[in-house]
């Protein structure tokens, strides 16, 4: 039962460009997702979201299932309602974040079991529990729960965690055919650390259990640009070339036309909110730091060009006030900004596909961000 309907438009090399379409609307590929993990995408209202023309955003199982709870959204009559977004979400599973956010976790063939970072309470989770959890969100895509190696890791903990994930693909398939909606899909996530063949091990038998879409993990995990690029040319090729490739936490304006590049469809980073948080702005011309002093004086905008009124309607030298003075305006016009340029990077990657000149496309963002 594949929700979804994945059309591929144009192709140039091997980047795809095309449209992923679900009961809650059409995701343009390729597409970033901009992150709202606690049911918000920091600083941003939900229709400013929607009109920098994100299609889809991203939530999580973890933070949500500590608080509000993932009953409560149920009850509140979902996750789309709640936070007022009527556009699909694609949730994360929760395995990653245990990993890097919560205390005094320990992972078993059963699940992960780990202490909230919010309040101390105990709490297990399952490849079970997170569909649950992720079908009581009401998730359009949802990810399975996933072990991901930290980086450095042995050959042995790389393999051992594609098998214990491949596991969890089965049993995540198993809850989610007796639990889903119509219309709803899940990801299987590829694991394999930087081997080459652990990859192909983990691509291959995610392939035969017949995932409507794939992630790729335990990349932008420290092993940096060349290392991630080398090990996702390494993967791509293993997946079947008419479903969705997702690569998880990335990233940069450049590793994401690279990934592009290399087959890749779907993206998501706290990059672009994060950043504007602290005052960094993403434009064509590079990352600005509206930090540094340099910026007081400097009466022009981020991008006059920009279609966002963040980037084009307020001096650099306002944003360096703002930022400095701790308004709260600083985080909501940078974040705006950012998330903005990055669908602005999205629809040029679609388009230069399209006509044939991605690799024009990756000189030009390898000269600003490189
Ligand atoms: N299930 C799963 N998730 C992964 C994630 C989380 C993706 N975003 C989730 C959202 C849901 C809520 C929050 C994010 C990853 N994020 C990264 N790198 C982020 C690197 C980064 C860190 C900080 C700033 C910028 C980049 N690698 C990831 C690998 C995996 C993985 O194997 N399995």
């Amino acid at each position: 039962m594949s929700a979804l309907a994945f059309d591929i438009h144009g192709r140039d090399g091997e980047a795809r460009t095309g449209a992923l379409t679900t009961p809650r609307g059409t995701i343009r590929t390729p597409a970033f997702m901009p992150v709202g993990t606690a049911a918000s995408v920091k600083a941003m209202f939900p229709d400013t979201v929607r009109e920098t023309g994100a299609d889809i955003i991203l939530g999580n199982t973890y933070h949500l299932m500590l608080r509000p709870g993932a009953e409560r959204i149920a009850r509140l009559g979902g996750l789309h309602d709640f936070m007022n977004w009527p556009g699909p979400i694609l949730t994360d599973s929760g395995g990653f974040q245990v990993m890097s956010l919560s205390k005094l976790r320990k992972l078993s063939e059963d699940g992960v079991t780990f202490q909230s970072h919010i309040d101390g309470s105990t709490h297990l989770l399952t490849p079970e529990r997170a569909v649950e959890i992720q079908c009581l969100l009401g998730s359009d895509i949802q990810m399975q729960l996933d072990e991901c190696p930290p980086y450095p890791c042995t050959r042995e903990e790389a393999a051992s965690a594609v098998e214990l994930s491949l596991r969890w693909a089965e049993r995540s398939q198993d809850a989610f055919a007796k639990r889903a909606a119509a219309g709803h899909a899940l990801f299987g996530i590829v694991q394999g650390s930087i081997h080459p063949d652990l990859r192909e091990r983990s691509a291959r038998a995610l392939m035969e259990m017949d995932f409507p879409g794939y992630a790729i993990g335990g990349l932008a995990v420290g092993e940096g640009p060349d290392l991630m690029l080398e090990t996702l040319a390494q993967t791509t090729p293993h997946l079947p070339a008419d479903k969705p490739r997702y690569l998880m936490g990335v990233g940069t304006p450049l590793d994401i036309v690279e990934a592009v590049a290399r087959g890749v469809d779907m993206f998501d980073c706290v990059m672009p909110t994060r950043s504007g948080r602290h005052g960094q702005a993403f434009t064509w011309a590079g990352k600005v730091n509206l930090r540094n002093a340099a910026h007081a004086d400097d009466p022009g905008p981020l991008d006059p060009e920009s279609p966002c009124p963040a980037a084009r309607d307020y001096s650099r030298a306002y944003l360096h006030h703002l930022v400095k003075a701790g308004e709260y305006l600083a985080p909501m016009l940078l974040t705006w900004a950012n998330v903005a340029f990055y669908q602005d990077l999205m629809r040029a990657v679609r388009a230069a596909i399209q006509e044939g000149r991605l690799d024009e496309l990756r000189t030009r963002i390898r000269v600003a961000y490189g």
